[in-house]
Protein backbone atom coordinates (compact mmCIF):
# COMPACT_ATOMS: atom_id res chain seq x y z
CA UNK A 1 0.00 0.00 0.00
CA UNK A 2 1.17 3.73 -1.07
CA UNK A 3 2.33 5.76 2.51
CA UNK A 4 1.27 8.63 -0.21
CA UNK A 5 4.83 10.15 -0.27
CA UNK A 6 5.83 11.82 -3.32
CA UNK A 7 9.19 11.43 -5.30
CA UNK A 8 10.58 14.30 -6.80
CA UNK A 9 10.94 13.51 -10.55
CA UNK A 10 14.38 13.94 -11.51
CA UNK A 11 15.67 13.78 -14.65
CA UNK A 12 19.47 13.52 -14.16
CA UNK A 13 20.87 10.18 -15.66
CA UNK A 14 23.01 8.97 -12.16
CA UNK A 15 26.62 9.16 -13.03
CA UNK A 16 29.51 6.36 -11.90
CA UNK A 17 30.44 9.50 -9.53
CA UNK A 18 27.47 9.79 -8.22
CA UNK A 19 27.06 5.64 -6.86
CA UNK A 20 30.90 5.83 -6.45
CA UNK A 21 30.07 8.84 -3.36
CA UNK A 22 27.13 6.45 -2.16
CA UNK A 23 29.13 3.43 -2.22
CA UNK A 24 32.13 5.58 -0.11
CA UNK A 25 34.64 3.92 -2.36
CA UNK A 26 36.46 4.75 -6.14
CA UNK A 27 35.45 2.38 -8.47
CA UNK A 28 38.04 0.36 -10.23
CA UNK A 29 38.81 -2.90 -12.44
CA UNK A 30 41.69 -5.01 -10.59
CA UNK A 31 42.78 -6.95 -13.80
CA UNK A 32 44.58 -9.97 -12.52
CA UNK A 33 47.00 -11.33 -15.61
CA UNK A 34 49.38 -14.97 -15.59
CA UNK A 35 49.88 -18.19 -16.13
CA UNK A 36 46.98 -21.03 -15.27
CA UNK A 37 48.48 -22.08 -12.05
CA UNK A 38 50.62 -18.26 -10.91
CA UNK A 39 47.86 -17.94 -8.23
CA UNK A 40 45.17 -15.50 -9.66
CA UNK A 41 41.89 -17.17 -8.74
CA UNK A 42 43.39 -18.06 -5.53
CA UNK A 43 44.70 -14.21 -4.66
CA UNK A 44 41.59 -12.78 -6.55
CA UNK A 45 39.15 -14.68 -3.86
CA UNK A 46 41.23 -13.79 -0.97
CA UNK A 47 41.65 -10.08 -2.17
CA UNK A 48 38.06 -9.80 -2.37
CA UNK A 49 37.27 -11.64 1.19
CA UNK A 50 39.13 -8.66 2.25
CA UNK A 51 37.72 -5.97 0.78
CA UNK A 52 34.52 -7.16 1.73
CA UNK A 53 35.83 -7.76 5.68
CA UNK A 54 36.30 -3.72 5.51
CA UNK A 55 33.40 -2.64 3.73
CA UNK A 56 33.51 -2.86 0.62
CA UNK A 57 31.14 -3.71 -2.55
CA UNK A 58 33.26 -6.01 -4.83
CA UNK A 59 32.35 -7.75 -7.84
CA UNK A 60 34.57 -10.85 -8.79
CA UNK A 61 34.65 -12.14 -12.15
CA UNK A 62 37.13 -15.36 -13.03
CA UNK A 63 37.74 -16.87 -16.67
CA UNK A 64 37.64 -20.09 -15.08
CA UNK A 65 33.69 -19.57 -14.06
CA UNK A 66 32.91 -16.88 -17.27
CA UNK A 67 33.98 -19.84 -19.66
CA UNK A 68 30.90 -21.99 -18.05
CA UNK A 69 28.37 -18.85 -18.88
CA UNK A 70 28.20 -15.98 -20.67
CA UNK A 71 31.47 -17.39 -22.50
CA UNK A 72 30.74 -20.81 -22.85
CA UNK A 73 30.39 -20.91 -26.66
CA UNK A 74 34.09 -19.84 -26.60
CA UNK A 75 38.00 -22.09 -26.97
CA UNK A 76 41.26 -21.15 -26.72
CA UNK A 77 42.26 -20.14 -29.65
CA UNK A 78 43.49 -16.01 -29.95
CA UNK A 79 40.27 -15.22 -31.97
CA UNK A 80 38.55 -17.28 -29.37
CA UNK A 81 40.57 -15.73 -26.38
CA UNK A 82 40.24 -12.16 -27.96
CA UNK A 83 36.27 -12.53 -27.66
CA UNK A 84 36.81 -14.35 -24.56
CA UNK A 85 38.55 -10.92 -22.81
CA UNK A 86 36.46 -8.20 -24.59
CA UNK A 87 33.48 -9.89 -22.78
CA UNK A 88 34.87 -9.73 -19.86
CA UNK A 89 36.12 -6.37 -20.12
CA UNK A 90 32.74 -4.94 -21.20
CA UNK A 91 30.57 -6.61 -18.06
CA UNK A 92 33.74 -5.30 -16.32
CA UNK A 93 33.24 -2.17 -17.40
CA UNK A 94 28.75 -2.37 -16.30
CA UNK A 95 30.30 -3.34 -13.14
CA UNK A 96 32.52 -0.84 -11.96
CA UNK A 97 30.08 2.16 -13.88
CA UNK A 98 27.63 1.13 -10.83
CA UNK A 99 30.58 1.70 -8.57
CA UNK A 100 32.23 -1.49 -7.58
CA UNK A 101 35.36 -2.82 -6.99
CA UNK A 102 35.83 -5.00 -9.59
CA UNK A 103 38.59 -7.98 -9.91
CA UNK A 104 38.74 -9.93 -13.09
CA UNK A 105 41.11 -13.08 -13.17
CA UNK A 106 41.78 -14.21 -16.93
CA UNK A 107 44.77 -15.41 -18.16
CA UNK A 108 44.72 -12.22 -20.58
CA UNK A 109 47.84 -13.64 -22.68
CA UNK A 110 49.17 -11.49 -25.09
CA UNK A 111 49.91 -7.31 -24.72
CA UNK A 112 47.17 -6.98 -27.23
CA UNK A 113 44.36 -8.05 -25.46
CA UNK A 114 45.22 -6.65 -22.47
CA UNK A 115 45.48 -3.09 -24.13
CA UNK A 116 41.98 -4.15 -25.61
CA UNK A 117 40.73 -4.96 -22.01
CA UNK A 118 42.03 -1.50 -20.88
CA UNK A 119 40.47 0.59 -23.95
CA UNK A 120 37.08 -0.93 -23.07
CA UNK A 121 37.31 0.09 -19.24
CA UNK A 122 39.32 3.48 -19.60
CA UNK A 123 42.63 3.72 -18.62
CA UNK A 124 41.43 5.80 -15.11
CA UNK A 125 39.94 2.31 -13.93
CA UNK A 126 41.87 -0.01 -14.92
CA UNK A 127 44.53 -1.38 -13.15
CA UNK A 128 46.62 -4.66 -14.48
CA UNK A 129 47.83 -6.76 -11.41
CA UNK A 130 50.67 -8.91 -12.61
CA UNK A 131 50.39 -12.37 -11.01
CA UNK A 132 54.25 -13.32 -11.76
CA UNK A 133 55.20 -17.27 -11.43
CA UNK A 134 57.90 -19.31 -13.92
CA UNK A 135 56.06 -21.61 -15.90
CA UNK A 136 57.76 -24.03 -14.06
CA UNK A 137 56.75 -23.31 -11.23
CA UNK A 138 53.11 -23.57 -12.54
CA UNK A 139 54.01 -26.63 -13.74
CA UNK A 140 55.43 -28.38 -10.58
CA UNK A 141 51.68 -26.89 -8.33
CA UNK A 142 49.76 -28.24 -11.32
CA UNK A 143 46.48 -27.65 -9.74
CA UNK A 144 44.31 -28.92 -12.27
CA UNK A 145 46.59 -31.66 -13.36
CA UNK A 146 46.36 -29.25 -17.06
CA UNK A 147 50.27 -29.00 -17.90
CA UNK A 148 50.23 -32.95 -17.62
CA UNK A 149 47.44 -33.29 -19.99
CA UNK A 150 48.75 -30.39 -22.02
CA UNK A 151 52.84 -31.97 -22.21
CA UNK A 152 50.75 -35.54 -23.81
CA UNK A 153 49.15 -33.67 -26.41
CA UNK A 154 45.45 -33.80 -24.81
CA UNK A 155 44.46 -30.17 -24.33
CA UNK A 156 45.82 -27.86 -27.00
CA UNK A 157 46.68 -24.02 -27.67
CA UNK A 158 47.68 -24.29 -24.03
CA UNK A 159 48.79 -21.36 -22.24
CA UNK A 160 52.88 -21.15 -22.29
CA UNK A 161 53.06 -24.70 -23.53
CA UNK A 162 51.61 -24.76 -27.10
CA UNK A 163 49.86 -21.47 -27.03
CA UNK A 164 52.02 -17.95 -26.16
CA UNK A 165 52.04 -15.82 -23.07
CA UNK A 166 53.30 -12.58 -23.08
CA UNK A 167 54.54 -11.24 -20.00
CA UNK A 168 53.64 -7.71 -19.16
CA UNK A 169 55.65 -5.36 -19.08
CA UNK A 170 54.28 -2.28 -17.82
CA UNK A 171 52.15 -3.41 -15.31
CA UNK A 172 50.90 -1.46 -12.52
CA UNK A 173 51.70 -3.81 -10.08
CA UNK A 174 53.57 -6.93 -10.06
CA UNK A 175 52.94 -10.00 -7.36
CA UNK A 176 55.59 -12.63 -7.34
CA UNK A 177 54.15 -15.98 -5.99
CA UNK A 178 56.91 -17.91 -6.81
CA UNK A 179 58.70 -15.69 -4.20
CA UNK A 180 56.50 -15.32 -1.89
CA UNK A 181 54.32 -16.96 0.46
CA UNK A 182 50.41 -16.62 -0.07
CA UNK A 183 50.05 -14.41 2.70
CA UNK A 184 52.79 -11.95 2.06
CA UNK A 185 51.51 -11.87 -1.98
CA UNK A 186 47.39 -10.97 -0.53
CA UNK A 187 49.32 -8.40 1.57
CA UNK A 188 51.32 -6.49 -1.20
CA UNK A 189 48.12 -6.66 -3.27
CA UNK A 190 45.66 -6.07 -0.33
CA UNK A 191 47.66 -2.49 0.31
CA UNK A 192 48.14 -1.76 -3.29
CA UNK A 193 44.28 -2.39 -3.87
CA UNK A 194 43.33 -0.17 -0.41
CA UNK A 195 45.38 2.87 -1.98
CA UNK A 196 43.43 3.05 -5.00
CA UNK A 197 39.86 2.51 -4.12
CA UNK A 198 39.57 5.34 -0.85
CA UNK A 199 36.55 7.46 -1.28
CA UNK A 200 37.14 10.53 -3.54
CA UNK A 201 36.93 13.97 -1.54
CA UNK A 202 32.83 14.90 -1.14
CA UNK A 203 31.98 16.86 -4.43
N1 LIG B 1 44.18 -24.42 -23.60
C1 LIG B 1 44.07 -23.80 -22.43
N2 LIG B 1 44.91 -22.78 -22.11
C2 LIG B 1 44.79 -22.14 -20.93
N3 LIG B 1 43.84 -22.43 -19.99
C3 LIG B 1 42.98 -23.43 -20.27
C4 LIG B 1 43.06 -24.16 -21.48
N4 LIG B 1 42.07 -25.10 -21.47
C5 LIG B 1 41.41 -24.95 -20.31
N5 LIG B 1 41.95 -23.95 -19.58
C6 LIG B 1 41.36 -23.46 -18.31
O1 LIG B 1 40.80 -22.19 -18.64
C7 LIG B 1 41.25 -21.20 -17.74
C8 LIG B 1 41.75 -19.96 -18.48
O2 LIG B 1 40.70 -19.26 -19.04
P1 LIG B 1 40.83 -17.70 -19.32
O3 LIG B 1 39.49 -17.26 -19.76
O4 LIG B 1 41.41 -17.03 -18.14
O5 LIG B 1 41.88 -17.66 -20.53
S1 LIG B 1 42.20 -16.47 -21.55
O6 LIG B 1 42.34 -15.22 -20.75
O7 LIG B 1 41.09 -16.36 -22.51
O8 LIG B 1 43.46 -16.83 -22.21
C9 LIG B 1 42.39 -21.78 -16.94
O9 LIG B 1 42.13 -21.38 -15.62
P2 LIG B 1 43.30 -20.87 -14.62
O10 LIG B 1 44.10 -22.12 -14.35
O11 LIG B 1 42.55 -20.38 -13.44
O12 LIG B 1 44.10 -19.81 -15.31
C10 LIG B 1 42.31 -23.28 -17.16
O13 LIG B 1 41.70 -23.90 -16.04
N1 LIG C 1 52.19 -16.59 -3.12
C1 LIG C 1 51.16 -17.28 -3.63
N2 LIG C 1 50.09 -16.61 -4.13
C2 LIG C 1 49.06 -17.30 -4.68
N3 LIG C 1 48.99 -18.66 -4.78
C3 LIG C 1 50.05 -19.37 -4.29
C4 LIG C 1 51.17 -18.71 -3.71
N4 LIG C 1 52.06 -19.64 -3.34
C5 LIG C 1 51.53 -20.83 -3.66
N5 LIG C 1 50.31 -20.68 -4.23
C6 LIG C 1 49.46 -21.80 -4.67
O1 LIG C 1 49.44 -21.80 -6.12
C7 LIG C 1 48.20 -22.29 -6.59
C8 LIG C 1 47.64 -21.29 -7.57
O2 LIG C 1 46.44 -21.80 -8.13
P1 LIG C 1 45.30 -20.86 -8.70
O3 LIG C 1 45.01 -19.75 -7.76
O4 LIG C 1 44.17 -21.76 -9.10
O5 LIG C 1 46.01 -20.25 -10.00
P2 LIG C 1 45.35 -19.62 -11.32
O6 LIG C 1 44.01 -19.08 -10.95
O7 LIG C 1 46.31 -18.56 -11.74
O8 LIG C 1 45.26 -20.75 -12.29
C9 LIG C 1 47.30 -22.54 -5.38
O9 LIG C 1 47.36 -23.90 -5.03
C10 LIG C 1 47.99 -21.67 -4.29
O10 LIG C 1 47.77 -22.17 -2.99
Amino acid sequence: MSDNHIYPIFDTILQPKDKEQLLGQTAKVFWMVGLSGSGKSTLARALENALFEKGFKTMLLDGDNLRTGINNNLGFSQEDRTENIRRAAEVSKLFASSGLVTICSLISPTEKIRKMAKEIIGQDTFEEVFIECPIEVCEQRDVKGLYAKARKGEIKDFTGISSPFEAPTDADIVVNTAAHELNESLDLLVNYVLGKIQPAPNK
